[in-house]
């Protein structure tokens, strides 16, 4: 069997992990006797440098054809403030390959939890279910020097097509289903909460229950292990993951599979962006990056056994302190990389 991967590394440390997560992949694919192709294209601020488009048509077709697409990172100073930006591409690709479903599991790694900025996090082991494709990332914009505006719109049926996956996976855990709004104020949350509902008739055997976003953002700095799954909509998905991926002790360590329709190419990718402020130094931890590789095993090529070669090796190299500077260590992307490739 052939596994057809796109490797768009993009900008800053994108190249960096998505290098340490190709030889990763590159070795346990070898191991098992599968043949892995990888072709490398164009996103980002690097696609704006050389083409003049964030995502340019070529890698777009590539994507398309591809069983999967793994992403570094897109975006950094150098492109801030231009009329074209790297993060465009980064929209766009989600909305051309239809990825509504974006899967961020977090977790406190065994022997990491010191690293936890708050003092009951050991243990936590969570799934962040966010849309991805719609909402205020997606809606009519207007952009002028006194006032601005970004309209969020959810229609019922973009909001059953994301509950319901997040329904299954918490059917296959615990049967504990958060859904993350802001009901009390906004419309399109009220929709949310509706279609919620009207999904879990579906799921007896899971409990739903609700929560408002700043609420659910305090609960995840005190309480975060009274939680399991979380659905929530893009903009609150994307910030309280950034917040779950700080309690589980870096940002470095949280990894992504953004998914659509069955049959079609999924996206995996660190959930992190392109730490300018480290970038081209060889210390950004990796590890987002190469669970993300193994989320690619797991729904792209339905080698669960593969995936989990991936995540003990990660989770074996952490706890024997192999740490990047993230994480309070001075390893470097190359050693940790090098200290998961032996455990594989
Ligand atoms: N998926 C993507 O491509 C994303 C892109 N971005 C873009 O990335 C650029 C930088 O954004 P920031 O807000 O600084 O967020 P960021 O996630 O790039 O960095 C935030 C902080 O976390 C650290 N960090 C992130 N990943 C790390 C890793 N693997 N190892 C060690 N430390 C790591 C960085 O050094 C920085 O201190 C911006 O242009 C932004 O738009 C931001 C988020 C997601
Ligand atoms: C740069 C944004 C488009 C994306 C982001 O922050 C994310 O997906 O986590
Ligand atoms: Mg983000």
């Amino acid at each position: 069997m052939t596994l057809n991967l796109v490797v768009l590394p993009g900008d800053g440390i994108g190249p960096e992990v998505t290098k340490a997560a190709e030889d990763v992949l590159s070795a346990v694919c070898k191991g098992a006797g599968l043949e892995l192709k990888m072709s490398h294209h164009l996103i980002g601020g690097i696609a704006i440098d050389e083409t003049g488009n964030p995502l340019p048509e070529e890698t777009l077709a590539a994507c398309a054809d591809a069983q999967g697409v793994l992403l570094g990172a897109v975006g950094g100073p150098k492109w801030d403030g231009g009329s074209v930006r790297p993060e465009q591409g980064l929209l766009r690709i989600r909305e051309a390959l239809g990825l509504f479903t974006n899967i961020r599991p977090v977790r406190v790694f065994e022997g990491l939890e010191h690293l936890s900025p708050i003092k009951n996090a050991a243990g936590l082991d969570i799934v962040i279910v966010r849309e991805l494709t719609g909402g205020i990332y997606f809606g009519e914009r207007q952009e002028g020097d006194e006032v601005a505006s970004d309209l969020c719109t959810y229609s019922a049926e973009e909001v059953r097509r994301v509950v319901a996956p997040a329904f299954e996976i918490a059917k296959a855990r615990n049967g504990k289903l958060t859904s993350v709004d802001k009901a009390n104020v906004l419309a399109s949350s009220r929709l949310w909460r509706r279609t919620a509902e009207a999904v879990a008739k579906d799921y007896p055997e899971v409990t739903l229950s609700h929560a408002l976003v700043d609420a659910m953002a305090m609960h995840l700095v005190t309480h975060p292990n009274d939680f399991d799954v979380l659905v929530t909509e893009n903009m609150f998905g994307d910030i309280l993951s950034d917040e779950a991926a700080a309690v589980s002790g870096s940002i470095g360590l949280a990894a992504s599979a953004s998914l659509g329709a069955p049959g079609t190419p999924g996206l995996y990718e660190p959930i992190h962006g392109s730490a300018p402020d480290i970038a081209g130094q060889g210390v950004a931890n990796p590890s987002g990056a190469i669970l993300s590789a193994a989320m690619f095993l797991r729904f792209g090529a339905a080698r669960e056994d593969l995936a989990s070669q991936i995540e003990a090796a990660v989770e074996s190299a952490l706890k024997a302190g192999v740490l990047t500077r993230d994480l309070g260590g001075d390893a470097n992307t190359e050693e940790i990389t090098s200290a998961i490739l032996e455990r594989l």
